[in-house]
C-alpha cells in the first residue's frame, strides 16, 4: 500500500482537549480574560463581539429597558463563555482539494474555514477535522472522490454537515461529561434518497467518520451519523428525507430535570448548559398544579420539563404545539422516560399556532371551543391553544410571536368575558367523519391522565415569553403592554450566544386591568417571516 493512502492517525482523545481558562461565569473578570482570542473572527460572520464575551453589547440597554417598564432586577446568567456551541450547521463548498467547512463570510455565500472555531464545543472541531480528512484526503486517493456541493453548478455531494454534541454519558463521572461530549453527525447529501449512484461515497465516507470516531479504548468521539437527502437549488438546508447509518440511533441529553430524545430534524437548542440554567429558573415560577400551554414547542421539552419538576398531578394538563413534524418522534421518546408519577393529561399537536382561518375570522369563539375539542390542524385559531391553561409559554423563532397569537394575547380579557366553556371532547370526537381532521389528529400525541380531569375554563393568567431576538421582544414586549391586558412582572437573561450580540431573554408577564373595547389599539403590524 503506498504510503499516501494510509488512513490520517486517529484524531486526539477528546478529554486531551482544554476549555479557555478561568471560564468561571460566578467570579467577576477583568475584560481581557474574558476575550473570544479567536483566529477566525472577523472572517467568520459567527461571531461580532470579541472581548467582553460576559457582557453582551445589548445588556446595557436590556437593564435600561426592563428598569423603564418596572423591572429593576433584570438578572443576568453570564453561563459558559467558549466552548458553548453543542448543535452548529455547516456549509461544506470549495474542492475536493481545498475544502471548506465552515460558516458565510457576511452578507456572501463564500465559506469560511473555522477549524479553530471558539464557541463549538471541541469535540465539534475535531470532528470536523476527521470528517475533511475522510472526505478529503483519504476518500479521493481510494478514488471515491467526494466533491463539496457547488451552487451555481448544483453539482457535488456533500452540502452540509450538522453537528450536534450530546453531554449526557452517565458511564463518567458528572464533572466529566461536558467535555466528553459525543458527535452526532448529519452528513446533508446532494441527491434524492440513499439509492442513488453516489450512494456508495455516502457510505464510504459515513464509514470512514465511524470507524476513527466510534468508542474505543482510546477515543470515543462519533455518537452517530445520519444523511439528509437535498437536491433543492435553494439554499435551504435539509431535505425531508432522513437516515439513520451509524452509531446509537436515540441522542440523549439531560436537561431541566429529564432526559429528553432530540433527533437530528427536530429543533434543538444550541446552548445545552444555558439552557438548562433557564429552564431552572422557570420551574421556580411556576406553580405546583398549574395547567401549560407550551407553544412553539419543539420536541416539548419545556412543557414536559414543567410536568416532570412541578410534579404534576391530576387535574393538570401540558399540551405542546409545534409546526415542525419531525418533533413528534423526539417528544414520543421523551414521553417514554418520564415517571409513571407523573399523573397529568400531555399532549404534542402538530399545528401552526398562528393560523387564523376564515371560520375564525366569521365566528372565532365557535372555532376555538370547536377545535379544542377536535384538534383540528387547520382550523385552530391562536386562541384555542391557550384555553383551559394557567400558563402560557412561548418560545418563538428569532422574529418573534405571530401577529394573530400576539393579538390574541392583547385581546385576552375580552374573550375570556365572551368565551363559552367547551363541550365534551368525547363525544364530539366520536361523531367525526371527515378524513382530514382525522388525519390532522394522527399528527397529535395525547397522553391522558389517569385520573377524570375538570378542563379548566380559563384563559391563561401568566405569560412566560422566551426570546432569542431582542429586537423583536421588545416590539412584542410593548404591544402587550400597551394592551393593558399584561404587565410585565420579571425578568431574566442568558448569555445563550456568548460571542454575538445577542441575548436569551426570560420575561414574566401577569394579567393586567385590560382596556375597554373602545379604546383598544390595534396589534403590531404583520412582520416579515425570517
Ligand atoms: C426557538 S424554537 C423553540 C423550541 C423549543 N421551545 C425548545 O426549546 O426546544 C422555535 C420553534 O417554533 C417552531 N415554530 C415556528 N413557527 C411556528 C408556528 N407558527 N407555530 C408553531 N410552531 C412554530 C419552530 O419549528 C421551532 O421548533
Amino acid at each position: 500500500t503506498p504510503a499516501a493512502v494510509r488512513p490520517p492517525p486517529a484524531p486526539p482523545p477528546p478529554q486531551q482537549l482544554s476549555f479557555p481558562p478561568n471560564a468561571n461565569p460566578t467570579s467577576p473578570l477583568p475584560s481581557l480574560t474574558c476575550a473570544l482570542q479567536c483566529p477566525h473572527f472577523q472572517s467568520c460572520s459567527g461571531c461580532t463581539q470579541e472581548f467582553n464575551l460576559h457582557r453582551p453589547i445589548i445588556l446595557d440597554e436590556a437593564t435600561d429597558f426592563f428598569k423603564k417598564h418596572g423591572v429593576s432586577d433584570f438578572s443576568f446568567d453570564t453561563c459558559r463563555l467558549w466552548g458553548w456551541r453543542c448543535r452548529t450547521k455547516l456549509a461544506v463548498r470549495g474542492s475536493s482539494t481545498d475544502p471548506l467547512i465552515g460558516l458565510y463570510e457576511e452578507g456572501t455565500h463564500n465559506v469560511v474555514d473555522i477549524p479553530e472555531c471558539k464557541v463549538h464545543h471541541p469535540n465539534i472541531n475535531v470532528a470536523v477535522e476527521l470528517l475533511k480528512k475522510g472526505t478529503f484526503l483519504v476518500l479521493r486517493i481510494t478514488e471515491l472522490n467526494i466533491e463539496p456541493y457547488d451552487e451555481d453548478q448544483g453539482t457535488g455531494e456533500l452540502r452540509y454537515v450538522q453537528m450536534a454534541v450530546t453531554t449526557y454519558d452517565t458511564s463518567l463521572p458528572a464533572a466529566e461529561r461536558y467535555k466528553n461530549g459525543k458527535v452526532q453527525v448529519t452528513l446533508v447529501w446532494n441527491s434524492r434518497s440513499e439509492s442513488s449512484p453516489s450512494s456508495e461515497k455516502l457510505n464510504a465516507l459515513a464509514n470512514f467518520v465511524w470507524r476513527y470516531g466510534r468508542p474505543s479504548k482510546k477515543v470515543h468521539l462519533i455518537h452517530s451519523v445520519w444523511a439528509n437527502f437535498q437536491t433543492s437549488p435553494k439554499s435551504i438546508i435539509f431535505g425531508n428525507r432522513w437516515r439513520h447509518l451509524l452509531g446509537e440511533r436515540d441522542f440523549w441529553e439531560h436537561v431541566g430535570g429529564i432526559d429528553v430524545s432530540l433527533a437530528p430534524s427536530s429543533f434543538g437548542q444550541a446552548n445545552t448548559r444555558a439552557f438548562d440554567s433557564l429552564l431552572q429558573k422557570l420551574q421556580k415560577y411556576v406553580p405546583v398544579g398549574a395547567s401549560v400551554a407550551d407553544l412553539y414547542a419543539g420536541a416539548g421539552v419545556i412543557g414536559l420539563s414543567l410536568a416532570v419538576t412541578r410534579k404534576c398531578r391530576q387535574g393538570l394538563s401540558v399540551k405542546c404545539v409545534e409546526v415542525n413534524k419531525e418533533s413528534k418522534l423526539s417528544f414520543e421518546k421523551t414521553v417514554d422516560r418520564i415517571p409513571n408519577s407523573i399523573d397529568c393529561s400531555i399532549s404534542w399537536h402538530c399545528a401552526d399556532t398562528s393560523i387564523v382561518t376564515k371560520m375564525d375570522k366569521e365566528d372565532n369563539l365557535q372555532c376555538f371551543v370547536t377545535s379544542f375539542i377536535i384538534d383540528f390542524q387547520h382550523a385552530q385559531a391562536p386562541l384555542s391553544w391557550l384555553w383551559g391553561s394557567d400558563i402560557v409559554v412561548v418560545d418563538p423563532p428569532r422574529k418573534g410571536m405571530d401577529p394573530s397569537l400576539l393579538n390574541t394575547l392583547r385581546a385576552i380579557p375580552s374573550l375570556e368575558k365572551k368565551a363559552k366553556p367547551p363541550g365534551s371532547p368525547l363525544l364530539k370526537e366520536k361523531d367525526e367523519k371527515r378524513p382530514w381532521i382525522l388525519r390532522a389528529k394522527e399528527a397529535s400525541v395525547q397522553i391522558q391522565s389517569k385520573t377524570t380531569q375538570e378542563d379548566s375554563q380559563l384563559l391563561p393568567k401568566t405569560l412566560i415569553y422566551i426570546s432569542r431576538g431582542w429586537n423583536s421582544f421588545k416590539e412584542d414586549c410593548m404591544s402587550l403592554l400597551s394592551s393593558k391586558a399584561w404587565v410585565l412582572d420579571k425578568a431574566h437573561g442568558f448569555n445563550f450566544f456568548p460571542g454575538t450580540e445577542s441575548i436569551e431573554v426570560l420575561a414574566f408577564f401577569k394579567r393586567g386591568p385590560g382596556v375597554s373595547s373602545k379604546k383598544k389599539k390595534s396589534g403590531k403590524k404583520k412582520k416579515k417571516s425570517s
